[in-house]
């Protein structure tokens, strides 16, 4: 009787077990089938003033939680690579909806309509509340619609890198890049090779220097050695500042940017005390310690707005450092790469960079130099094919309509992929026929030349590694510069070669795997570098 009674006990607790788990699965399949035939249904409907697809998910309410939680980088390059038809498709956690534009002509039409969509939400709450770690005080000062933030953002950094302003930042430059390369060959100046392990490693240690020292003057580098190792952590953790990770998961990042901010709150400070004794209206285009009259003028404009104590400007020039470099390090090693790669390229990038060589080894031409067709197209070519950014807008009217057929809501948050859109065929051919007379899955540096001249003019909305429309990335033509520079500096002042060609082109990232994020070789690329002989 015993024996029955807990046979019975048994087969019963079984027999719930059982239930359970075979209600979940029925519940998982019924909502992979529902969400996959409504996904389907909408992306074959007929109707006008539709809402986007969602992509189809297992779990009900929690959807593509954990997959978005997990590695959204990758998991956006599935959903984006797997669905290039052109449909807008939501990817949507419990709390979190995400639009991905995927159609060329819908990113125009949003990026043209900039009041009804806009960055500016998404910029404050997460890229400067976040990522940036700005105070809230200064959060809810950029929240309450003074538009004094945004100016900084567009007409005076538009102010600093255009014209003469441009081509003293250029000059600066140079300079310093051109002085760290050769104190780094120091006792080799007689013209030894010396082997670079990592070109990578090189060029993003280099050129970075470089950039800050332009930017914000070469005291702070001095005074704070490991400034660039803890701007590429912060770099690096981008995904898990947005997420909202607490400290205590990613400490060793939050213990970088905690460094950044506090040198660049006594950097502040120091400002401060030189525009004081000197006089705001007077600032110096360059100096040691403030840095460029960019951020000089940056320092003064954040001054006067509410809830910008040394914390608010600290969080705004991470900002800065951080949108000059995190994307034009990595290019800038691209143009470098491709161009070592192929010799022929190699010769005619070396023909113009001789061709504007001026002053006995020391200087260029800059100003024609950078408007170079060649120079230009193989620029524009690489961020087309190696930056992995995003565009983002949040749409602010009660109804926006993306073409005859979809209808977004107000509050959706519409997310764009440079790289996918930079090779929608599809819509390329009908935009520009000549631009793909080599496949967009490939690099061809002469893709945006067009009977000889530079002309990128009607790709709003397919070439959108500089985003568009009224916040078009203002860094655009000092990042161009950037590049020119750099490769002034490596391939005509210095000779830098690869060690093994084949070896480097195996190192090609793969193109599909992430929607997001830094873009390096899959494995280190050993170069060597010497000084040219006059
Ligand atoms: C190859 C290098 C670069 C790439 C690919 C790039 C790309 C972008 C993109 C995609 C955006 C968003 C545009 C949009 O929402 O429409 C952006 C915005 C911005 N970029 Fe760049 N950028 C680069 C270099 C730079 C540099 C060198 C600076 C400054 C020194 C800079 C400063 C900014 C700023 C301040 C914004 C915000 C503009 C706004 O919200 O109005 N960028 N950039």
């Amino acid at each position: 009787m015993e024996l029955d009674t807990s046979t019975t006990r048994l087969s019963l607790v079984q027999n719930i077990w059982v239930q359970t788990m075979l209600a979940l699965i029925i519940i998982l399949f019924s909502t992979k089938l529902w969400s996959e035939y409504s996904f389907n249904a909408t992306k074959i409907a007929k109707a006008s003033g539709l809402l986007p697809p969602t992509i189809p998910y297992w779990i009900p309410y929690l959807r593509h939680a954990f997959p978005m939680a997990s590695d959204l980088k990758r998991f956006a390059a599935k959903v984006l690579y797997e669905n290039q038809d052109g449909t807008p498709v939501f990817l949507q956690a419990a709390h979190e909806k995400i639009l991905f534009l995927t159609n060329p002509q819908h990113v125009k039409r949003v990026l043209e309509s900039a009041v009804e969509l806009d960055p500016t939400p998404f910029v404050n709450e997460r890229i400067m509340g976040r990522l940036m770690g700005s105070p809230k005080s200064a959060v809810d000062f950029y929240m309450s619609g003074d538009d004094r933030a945004d100016f900084a953002q567009t007409v005076q950094m538009r102010q600093h890198l255009t014209g003469l302003s441009l081509g003293f930042m250029t000059k600066k430059l140079f300079q310093a890049f051109r002085t760290n390369v050769s104190n780094l060959l120091g006792a080799y100046a007689d013209g030894t090779w010396v082997d670079i392990s990592d070109l990578y490693a090189f060029i993003e240690d280099q050129l970075t220097r470089a950039i800050v020292e332009t930017l914000m003057g070469s005291a702070f580098l001095e005074g704070y050695p490991e400034m660039v190792a803890d701007l590429w952590t912060h770099i690096e953790a981008t995904d898990h500042f947005f997420k909202g990770l607490p400290r205590i998961l990613m400490p060793t990042a939050f213990a970088a940017r905690d460094r950044l901010l506090s040198h660049l709150m006594s950097y502040s400070e120091k400002v401060e005390r030189f525009q004081g004794e000197k006089g705001h209206s007077s600032a110096a285009e360059w100096d040691s310690v403030a840095g460029s009259a960019l951020l000089q003028d940056r320092e003064a404009l954040f001054s006067s707005m509410p809830g910008h104590g040394q914390e608010g400007r600290a969080a705004q020039s991470l900002g800065l450092v951080y949108g000059g470099t995190s994307l034009t390090v990595p290019i800038t090693f691209w143009c470098i790469l491709e161009t070592l790669k192929d010799p022929k390229l190699l010769q005619r990038v070396q023909g113009e960079l001789e061709r504007f060589h001026e002053g006995g080894n020391e200087h260029y031409n800059f100003a024609q130099l950078t408007c170079r067709p060649l120079l230009q197209s193989l620029h524009a070519e690489v961020t087309r094919f190696r930056s992995s950014n995003l565009i983002v807008r949040l749409n602010l009217v009660p109804k926006f309509a993306l073409d005859d057929k979809y209808t977004i809501d107000k509050g959706t948050l519409c997310m764009m992929a440079a790289k996918p859109l930079g090779q929608f065929t599809e819509s390329w051919i009908k935009a520009k026929p000549h631009t793909v007379s080599q496949p967009l899955d490939t690099f061809w540096a002469d893709r945006f030349l067009q009977s000889d001249k530079f002309n990128v003019a009607g790709l709003t909305g397919y070439w959108t590694s500089f985003g568009g429309g009224k916040h078009m990335c203002p860094g655009r033509h000092f990042a161009r510069n950037i590049a020119i520079v750099t490769m002034a500096v490596l391939l005509s002042d210095f000779e830098c070669e690869l060690v093994d060609v084949e070896a480097a082109k195996r190192t090609n990232p793969p193109q599909k795997e992430t929607a997001f994020g830094t873009v390096k070789p899959t494995a280190t690329i050993a170069a060597r570098i010497r000084k040219r002989s006059a």
